[in-house]
């Protein structure tokens, strides 16, 4: 728009939104899952005036079906920008709803960086070091976003136009929009603070010290400065600011100095699990289980003494954040070792899982996994082996399966002229077979443990998992009632020692333990509530946990977790519905740790039943964390974002705007529980 022209009136009912996150069609962690679960209920409002903007990587290439614009102005734009050599990829998510996307290369124009890190020094005051290739990206991101804002807002004058950005990643693009005066209106979501992350991942008392950091010395000090000022400058000058919790919001007032304007809870696409409850008729969960049993027989070879009937599977999962995920006490909570060389205080309440399981001559076995990707070469030779000594194993016992049928067969024809069917068992096992047998069974001879990580890990000798794992001594031994097994790769149907995704192994597992110390919102857990599977109901009693329909399974957080305080906020007693809270607010971390014990001895004390009856009430959960229902927020958002923007399309009669309460954060202070936390004092 040339200066000195008024602005265009545009159409503010029918306006055109652009969600931009790095995370779109490129899965890192939650925020993929944030977009991708969140799409239905964005195209119910918007169909085809919504479109996502993203990175052109390897992987988001791979998740794209390329076509041509719907949107002329669209085609015009990018047309534009490729005329300046801009590579792009535009055409549709191939994801339920299929939302239009646009991928940006930014490596097609990093002979523009040096050029925009100036611009950005200019217009915003950051400057940025030349070798952190994450901040170089995201520079050229943001800068190829605005750029096409700009284009598109100067080519299609008819309606209003909404940008949203998630994280800082997508931040960028917001203090250009601002300095250029686009003509767009900006809502940024922040899905958790850098420093916050950071902060917490040191061993810093986080919540208690919130008020008093210094944050420029404290972003400096861990070299964030630079990252930080783009995450603080996108929340200062976008429109609209929304954190994904309370105490997200809380946090993001003090570390990035701006109160948010709103709170937008994460949901989940609950239509694609009950879809598969209607028209799948297999049994999911037994499914799934099968393959963990097959996966656990393998892994464990040589020591496969323990009853997989009587067997649990825990886990946790998420991206590698060693204190902040919680693992450091979960593996606490399974194992925890002498304290002080004091051996008395194993026999107190502040014994981990291992040893009271052991001291009660429990007859059940914890297999806990970790699932959380980390820097790995490749499986390690034994996981293969495993795998493959008990496929031949199995292979030899179909043969032989095969053959004594044959001969029962053979028998039981030659009954009316022989007159009699005596069938000795040296008449069915053949002495061959039983060779073959005995050579299958002594490859599974091992006189090592069964390990504790499936990859040959890069840094092995410092990773913490691994580093905790040996301190606390969980070596898989046979008197361990708890076995451990830390998985550092996502999990894929393709994966070739456990092949299951993530849904189907979540669905296949008895409890999620995620005892976070920074938990934005915290999907892992939410996502158990929601997981399903349609089961038989004529089992057998022992089984009976697969037997009632659709159900999640339980899990643990904690009240630092956004969806730990969001349960806690909306449900009366959320451990009757199978979503456990462990107090890491006010409690101490060894008093946590003993919660976080507790909780899981109660929950392997448990009989089949009581698991059965507790994974029945869990469903009930799921409409609480539909989109359906928290995809309001997100359209409230917009709407503050349109009204501040186009107020006078909001005039009702007399010059007035009607009033509307927006936000869940209507409340004075914009975290719920100051009273109950002393860390809030
Ligand atoms: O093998 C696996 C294991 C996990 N996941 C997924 O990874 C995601 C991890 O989610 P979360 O732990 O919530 O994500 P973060 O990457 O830590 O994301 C940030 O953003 C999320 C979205 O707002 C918030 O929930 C988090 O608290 C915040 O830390 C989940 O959806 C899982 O389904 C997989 O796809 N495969």
């Amino acid at each position: 728009m040339a200066e000195g022209q008024p602005a265009p009136k545009r159409d503010v009912q029918n306006h055109h939104l652009f969600e931009c996150a790095w995370e779109v069609a490129n899965k890192v962690g939650g925020i993929y899952t944030v977009i991708s679960t969140k799409v239905l209920v964005t195209i119910a409002e918007y169909g085809d005036r919504y479109t996502l903007i993203g990175p052109l990587t390897n992987k988001s290439a791979m998740e794209v079906g390329v076509l041509d614009p719907v949107d002329p102005v669209v085609a015009t734009t990018l047309e534009a920008m490729r005329s300046h050599g801009v590579k792009c990829f535009y055409g549709r998510w191939l994801i339920e709803g299929k939302p239009q996307v646009l991928l940006f290369d930014v490596g097609s124009c990093s002979h523009r960086l040096d050029e925009w890190k100036g611009d950005l020094w200019n217009l915003a005051g950051i400057s940025t070091p030349p070798h952190d290739a994450e901040t170089n990206d995201v520079i050229l991101f943001g800068y190829l976003m605005a750029w096409f804002l700009g284009e598109y807002a100067s080519r299609q004058l008819d309606a209003a136009i909404v940008a949203h950005f998630h994280e800082w990643q997508a931040g960028v693009a917001i203090p250009i929009c601002r300095k250029r005066q686009i003509d767009v209106t900006t809502v940024f979501t922040t899905h958790a603070t850098l420093l916050g992350r950071y902060l917490c991942a040191g061993s810093v008392d986080f919540y208690n010290n919130l008020k008093y950091f210094d944050v420029n010395h404290e972003a400096g000090k861990r070299g964030i400065y630079h990252r930080y000022c783009i995450e603080r400058a996108s929340a200062h000058c976008a429109d609209v600011f929304t954190t994904v919790s309370h105490i997200t919001a809380l946090e993001a007032e003090y570390l990035l100095k701006r109160r948010p304007d709103g709170v937008v809870p994460n949901g989940l696409s609950i239509n694609k699990f009950q879809r598969k409850h209607e028209h799948e008729s297999e049994n999911l969960y037994s499914i799934a289980r099968a393959k963990i049993h097959e996966f656990v027989r393998g892994h464990f070879y040589g020591h496969y003494d323990f009853d997989l009937e009587n067997t649990l599977y825990i886990f946790t999962a998420g991206r590698y954040e060693y204190r902040n995920k919680g693992v450091d006490m979960f593996i606490e909570s399974l194992a925890r070792g002498f304290c002080g060389g004091n051996a008395a205080l194993f026999l107190t309440k502040l014994a981990g899982l291992n040893y009271r399981l052991k001291r009660s001559d429990s007859k059940t076995t914890v297999v806990a996994f970790i699932i959380m990707p980390a820097s790995t070469n490749s499986y390690t030779i034994e996981a293969f082996k495993g795998q493959a000594l008990v496929r031949q194993l199995q292979e030899t016992v179909t043969e032989i399966q095969k053959r004594i049928g044959d001969r029962l067969l053979d028998h039981a024809l030659r009954f009316h002229s022989e007159g009699k069917l005596e069938v000795a068992p040296s008449d069915l096992l053949s002495s061959e077979d039983q060779v073959l047998l005995k050579q299958r069974i002594s490859a599974l001879k091992r006189t090592s443990l069964p390990p504790f990580v499936t990859h040959n890990m890069v840094d092995d000798a410092n990773d913490p998992i691994l580093t905790q794992i040996r301190r606390v001594k969980l070596f898989n031994s046979h008197e361990d009632r708890v076995k451990i097994l830390f998985h550092p790769d996502f999990l894929t149907s393709s994966n070739p020692i456990l092949g299951l995704d993530y849904e189907e192994f979540v669905r296949g597992c008895h409890l999620g333990v995620f005892p976070s110390y920074y938990e934005p919102w915290g999907y892992t857990p939410a996502e158990c509530t929601v997981v399903s599977g349609f089961m038989l109901v004529f089992l057998a009693f022992k089984s009976l946990d697969y037997c009632l329909g659709q159900m999640g399974i339980p899990s643990i957080t904690t009240n630092l977790s956004g969806f730990g305080c969001f349960m806690q906020d909306t449900i009366e007693r959320p451990e009757d519905e199978g979503c456990y809270i462990i107090d890491r607010r006010t409690n101490s971390f060894e008093q946590s740790v003993s919660q976080l014990t507790d909780c899981l001895e109660g929950f392997c004390n448990k009989t089949w039943r009581q698991r059965a009856d507790q994974r029945s009430r869990i469903e009930s959960l799921s409409p609480l964390l539909d989109w359906k229902t928290l995809g309001v927020e997100y359209t409230k958002s917009r709407q503050l974002a349109l009204r501040r923007a186009y107020p006078d399309a909001f005039l009702v009669t007399d010059g007035e705007s009607d009033e509307v309460d927006y936000f869940i954060v209507s409340k004075p202070d914009v975290f719920r529980y100051p009273d109950r936390s002393p860390h809030l004092k």
